[in-house]
């Protein structure tokens, strides 16, 4: 069922006492994806969703499964007083346009002002200007975390991207350096996802080797998973610790309902059932380790 290469299997052992060290890549520990997990389930982090047309309804789902809860509060009168009271704050710049980009700005400016995490998913970054500015100014409100896929993280990062329309025409592996740079640049935790995804702060990095190529063939995961990158860094004491677990956990469900399901059609209830079911404790069952 796993279809990363076993060599970059993680490691069962201790978690905290074991963060990867400045300059190595290190698989992220299962212990460490579990106790993140348990505290998002405690705590059910409101999630303040700005994201596209497209991933609206997966992306609710998706948080309302694992445990967390979305509100999709997008007018420009409400986002600032939202960002406040939320846990955390998603910005996708998908289906971008002004009036959408104003509510962005606002709510990245009040989320910046009322110490709420946020996280920027830079959807198609790199392949059309206005959305490659607009995601410019809004790194200027100090994101969190970003989230996205190689071609965008690499456009971020200033290097050409490539990027085939809102899909990675990159390896990950080839955008991890890029990332390790766009971390140190804005004091974000960047993760860069892929066959195998990479989540850094600059200096140290954790590998998630799980997922499948079918949550490429399902509209949303990436999207979805930014929005669950979110709900991990509310109340994270350690957002690198809360980003890798967010995209472990998807990687890891990914992964299970492809075992689940034929096809993309009977993937995402398998998915949704997945992200319901896992149980911090059962997690070195799901997969190989
Ligand atoms: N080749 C692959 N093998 C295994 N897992 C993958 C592969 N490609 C992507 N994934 C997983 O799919 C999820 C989404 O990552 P992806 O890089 O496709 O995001 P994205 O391009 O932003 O998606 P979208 O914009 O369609 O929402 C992540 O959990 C990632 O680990
Ligand atoms: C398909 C698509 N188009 C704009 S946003 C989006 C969702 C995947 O990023
Ligand atoms: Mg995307």
């Amino acid at each position: 069922m796993p279809s990363k290469s076993p060599s970059k299997s993680p490691r069962k052992s201790s978690a905290r006492t074991t963060p990867p060290s400045a300059g190595t890549v290190t698989p992220v520990p299962l212990s460490l994806v579990g106790s993140e997990l348990a505290r998002l389930r405690a705590t059910a982090p409101l999630t303040h969703c700005l994201t596209n047309e497209v991933v609206q309804g997966i992306t609710a789902n998706v948080l309302l499964a694992l445990g967390a809860s979305p509100a999709m509060i997008v007018a420009e009168e409400e986002v600032t007083a939202f960002a406040g009271i939320a846990g955390a704050v998603l910005v996708n710049v998908g289906t971008l346009y002004p009036e959408r980009f104003a509510a962005m700005r606002r709510a990245a400016q009040a989320a910046q002002q009322a110490g709420t995490p946020w996280v920027l998913d830079p959807v198609a970054v790199g392949v059309l200007d206005y959305r490659t500015g607009a995601a410019r100014e809004l790194m200027a409100f100090a994101p969190a975390a970003i989230r996205g896929n190689a071609s965008e993280i690499l456009a971020l990062a200033g290097f050409t991207g490539g990027g085939k329309g809102v899909d990675s025409t990159a390896s990950a592996d080839a955008a991890r350096e890029a990332a390790e740079q766009l971390a140190r640049d804005t004091g974000a935790i960047v993760a860069v996802t892929g066959e195998t995804d990479y989540i850094t702060d600059g200096e140290r990095t954790w590998a998630v080797p799980w997922g499948n190529p079918l949550m490429t063939r399902v509209v949303g995961t990436g999207c979805a998973l930014s929005a669950v990158v979110a709900a991990f860094c509310a109340g994270a004491t350690n957002r690198l610790d809360a980003v890798a677990a967010a995209c472990a956990v998807m990687a890891i469900c990914g992964e299970v309902a492809t075992g689940e399901s034929h096809g993309p059609g009977s993937f995402t209830p398998a998915f949704l059932d997945a992200l319901y079911l896992i149980q911090p404790e059962q997690l070195a069952g799901t997969v190989n380790a």
